[in-house]
C-alpha cells in the first residue's frame, strides 16, 4: 500500500524586513514578523512523476482556487531525488505576504522525508526548504521564522540566525488582502532594497503594540505602503487598533479583538492567532 504523509507549517507575516547576506554567503533577511496559526497542510505520496496541486479553501471548505504546479516544491523534490504526488492546502490567499511559499516548502519537505523514509535530520529538512525558497526568490526570512512560533525579531539572517520569539500577545490577528505582490519582483529590485535598508528600524520591539508601530513606520518610510493599505490603516488608527501592511502583499494585518470589524469594511477578513509552534509532521501511514 502507498504511504501517505502529511505535515503542517504555519505561515508568517513580515511587518518589516531588510535583505542581508548570511555568514555562509546565502541570501537572507532580518526583520520582525508574526508566525500565524493559519498556514499550509501538505500531503505527499509516491508517484512515478512529480505533480503538485495547490488548493485554497473558503470558510465553508469549498475549493476557491486550484493551481497545478509549484516551482519551489518541484525544486525541493528534485533535490531529494524523489517523485511524488503533492497536494498543498491553505485558506489564506497566495502571494499576499502570508509566507505561504515557505510554509508549503517546510510542510512538503517534512512530509516527503517521512513518505520516502529519507531519514533527514531537522537541520537537513530546514536547509533544503530554505535553499528552495531563496533559489526561487519566493521569500528570504519566512523559513527560519516558521521553524518556531511567536511574534519574532530576526536579528541575524538565515537558519542559524538569532531569532527572539515572544508569546505575550494572545488576542486575535485579523488580516485583509486586496491583491498579491510578487515577492520575486521586490527582492530583485535594487532601488526598493536600498529603501528597505534606510527604513529598517533598529532594535527589537518590547511588546506587540511596539511591533506594529515599528512595522507601520517601516511601511511608510520604505515606500512600500500602498494606497489601499494606507486607507485601512488610517481607519484602524481612528479606533486605536494596531495595524500595518502585510509584507509583501497589498493588504493589512491588525491586532486585537476589535480589528475584525474594522477590516471587514474593506474586504474578506481572515482571523487567526499568533502560533505557539513551528511546522510539524501530522500523519505517517
Ligand atoms: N500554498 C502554496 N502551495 C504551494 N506552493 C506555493 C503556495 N504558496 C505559494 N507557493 C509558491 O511560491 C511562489 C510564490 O511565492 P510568494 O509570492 O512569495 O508567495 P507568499 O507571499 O504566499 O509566500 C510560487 O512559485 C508558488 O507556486
Ligand atoms: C518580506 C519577505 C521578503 C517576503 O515575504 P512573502 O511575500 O510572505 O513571501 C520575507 O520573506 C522576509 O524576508 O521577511
Amino acid at each position: 500500500m502507498t504511504k501517505i504523509s502529511k505535515a503542517f507549517s504555519p505561515g508568517h507575516i513580515s511587518g518589516y524586513f531588510c535583505p542581508k547576506t548570511c555568514t555562509n554567503g546565502d541570501k537572507g533577511s532580518i526583520g520582525g514578523g508574526i508566525v500565524i496559526t493559519e498556514g499550509v497542510t501538505t500531503t505527499v505520496s509516491y508517484s512515478d512523476k512529480t505533480a503538485v496541486e495547490i488548493i485554497r479553501r473558503g470558510d465553508d471548505n469549498k475549493i476557491l482556487t486550484k493551481i497545478s504546479g509549484s516551482p519551489p516544491i518541484a525544486y525541493a523534490l528534485r533535490r531529494m531525488n524523489v517523485t511524488a504526488r503533492v497536494q498543498t492546502e491553505c485558506r489564506l490567499p497566495l502571494g499576499s505576504g502570508f509566507g505561504l511559499s515557505a510554509a508549503a516548502l517546510l510542510s512538503a519537505v517534512t512530509a516527503a522525508d517521512d513518505c520516502f523514509e529519507c531519514g533527514y535530520s531537522t537541520e537537513k529538512r530546514e536547509a533544503l526548504a530554505y535553499e528552495a525558497e531563496v533559489y526561487s526568490s519566493s521569500g528570504l526570512g519566512d523559513v527560519p521564522a516558521a521553524t518556531g512560533g511567536g511574534y519574532i525579531c530576526r536579528k541575524t539572517p538565515g537558519l542559524n540566525g538569532e531569532i527572539i520569539r515572544k508569546f505575550d500577545a494572545d488576542e486575535e490577528i485579523a488580516a485583509v488582502s486586496l491583491s498579491p505582490i510578487p515577492t520575486e519582483e521586490i527582492v530583485k529590485n535594487t532601488k526598493i532594497l536600498e529603501d528597505t535598508r534606510k527604513a529598517f528600524p533598529s532594535g527589537c520591539p518590547g511588546g506587540i503594540e511596539e511591533f506594529f508601530r515599528m512595522s507601520k513606520k517601516f511601511a511608510f518610510e520604505s515606500g512600500l505602503m500602498t494606497e489601499d493599505a494606507e486607507k485601512i490603516i488610517r481607519a484602524c488608527e481612528e479606533e486605536s487598533v494596531p495595524a500595518s501592511m502585510t509584507m509583501l502583499g497589498n493588504g493589512v494585518f491588525a491586532y486585537g479583538n476589535p480589528a475584525k470589524k474594522i477590516l471587514s469594511r474593506f474586504g474578506s477578513v481572515y482571523v487567526m492567532k499568533i502560533s505557539e509552534s513551528g511546522y510539524s509532521l501530522l500523519q505517517s501511514k
